[in-house]
């Protein structure tokens, strides 16, 4: 047994425990993105085309999820930004704001969407919740039906907060960035070239 600084205790973990979880969580990411209607994401992607900076808000995972999607649609040429960095400039009305929340309310989240909606830029939003206030200000929802952070012992999902929303998010976006890629001319190696050459 070992225990934490607050005293959680954690028994030993076997092979056994790692392997029902892998096909717990895999299980849910399948059954969850399947269940994903695909016109929607087709509409985000239709966004992601348009004449514009594209614009990633997001708090916690669900914003270290959309880091990832910034660099790939970087990779593909677009001009990206991330809400909070230090070089991060005003949104506009040519621009997209690319948003997700699993809960559609966290309040910093929300701001940002009512923020871009007032500068007149789109708003294309992941959630789990169409009655969401985030999902109310967007001009594009994908729904993700996986559980929300706080649907503790929900029947949706059996791993622990917004994990499931966080990784089919994820998924999601990969889709799209794929999808998109998939219709241009560019080789693997010319989107390379966009790759940071400082890290
Ligand atoms: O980091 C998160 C938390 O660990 C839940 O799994 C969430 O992504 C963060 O709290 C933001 O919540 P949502 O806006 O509801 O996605």
């Amino acid at each position: 047994m070992s225990s934490t600084a607050d005293e959680t205790t954690i028994a030993p973990t076997t092979a056994d425990d790692i392997g029902r979880n892998l096909t717990l969580i895999r299980d849910e990411i399948v059954d969850t993105a399947a269940k994903i209607n695909e016109q929607e994401l087709a509409a985000l992607a239709a966004h992601l085309r348009q004449p514009g900076q594209v614009f990633v808000a997001g708090a916690g995972r669900s914003g270290l999820a959309l880091r990832m999607t910034a660099m790939r649609l970087m990779h593909l040429g677009l001009s990206v930004h991330v809400a909070g960095d230090t070089t991060t400039p005003a949104i506009g009305s040519e621009d997209l704001l690319l948003v997700a929340s699993g809960s559609g309310t966290t309040s910093g989240v929300v701001k940002s969407a009512e923020t871009a909606a007032k500068a007149g830029a789109r708003i294309a939003a992941f959630t789990t919740n169409a009655e969401s206030p985030l999902a109310k200000l967007a001009d594009v929802v994908v729904i993700i039906p996986a559980a929300q952070k706080t649907d503790h012992g929900t029947s949706v999902s059996r791993q622990y907060a917004g994990s499931l929303f966080e990784q089919v998010l994820f998924l999601a976006t990969e889709a799209i960035f794929q999808s998109l890629w998939d219709n241009t001319d560019e080789p693997a190696e010319k989107l390379w070239l966009r790759h940071a050459n400082l890290e």
